[in-house]
């Protein structure tokens, strides 16, 4: 369980906080949607819970656990809005074992199949992937390391209807095992698998309403 108790970041650079006393849960096995316009705060949120900066005020804890940005490194596993930028591989094999040149090959085959990339040859260049290919690719990246907690800026912008649907598709599966926390501007079908959805405007969070039937 994900718990973020009156989470705050305000930068001394910055005259107004991005981020103001964000508290929110996720259990595990959930899919998480945050939903806000550009320059809410999103991305910075994913940073602070991938452990990439620190929070100026409010605590982090995974069950009683609380967590640092140390922890949150090992815990969490971020897939940036365009992965392509961050590819460093020449290969995807290189890519999935970057940094960790010891990951055996079964584990690899068993990452990629979990994101439907399993009839790639392990030579295959990153960039010369589709998006949708792409995406996958960095997820597995991702989940070769087992974290806690996938988070995911923007999972389906960019890509094509089709595309889209086979990436939410996944996505649906892949919360059957982690607990994932997803940011984005436009919602309507990553609702469709969001077991609780927020509003994040210019730094505050809030609950959604459900829509009133007439
Ligand atoms: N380290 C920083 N120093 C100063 N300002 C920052 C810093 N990081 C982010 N910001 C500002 O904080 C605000 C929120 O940025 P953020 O990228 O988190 O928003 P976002 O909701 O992800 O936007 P988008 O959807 O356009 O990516 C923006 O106004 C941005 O310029």
């Amino acid at each position: 369980m994900l718990k973020l108790k009156q989470l705050s970041y305000h930068p001394p650079a910055t005259p107004q906080a991005i981020l103001r006393d964000i508290s929110l849960e996720l259990a595990p096995q959930q899919l998480g949607l945050i939903i806000g316009p550009s320059g809410s705060g999103k991305t910075t949120l994913l940073e602070i819970l991938a452990g990439l900066a620190s929070p100026t005020a409010g605590k982090i804890f995974w069950h009683t656990q609380e967590l640092t940005p140390q922890h949150l490194q090992q815990l969490a596993g971020l897939v940036f809005q365009f992965p392509d930028r961050y590819f460093c591989g020449g290969t995807i094999l290189e890519e999935l074992r970057l940094g960790h040149p010891e990951i055996p090959l079964d584990r690899v085959e068993q990452a990629l199949d979990s994101v439907g990339l399993s009839d790639l040859p392990f030579h295959t260049r990153p960039q010369s992937l589709s998006g949708g290919q792409q995406r996958r690719l960095a997820l597995a990246v991702q989940l070769i390391r087992q974290p806690y907690l996938l988070l995911l800026d923007e999972p389906t912008a960019g890509l094509d209807w089709s595309m889209r649907q086979q990436l939410i598709s996944l996505l649906g599966k892949l919360k059957q095992d982690w607990s994932l926390l997803i940011v984005t501007h436009e919602a309507p079908e990553l609702q469709t698998i969001a077991d609780s959805t927020w509003h994040l405007d210019h730094g505050t969070l809030t609950d959604t309403v459900p829509l009133m039937t007439a």
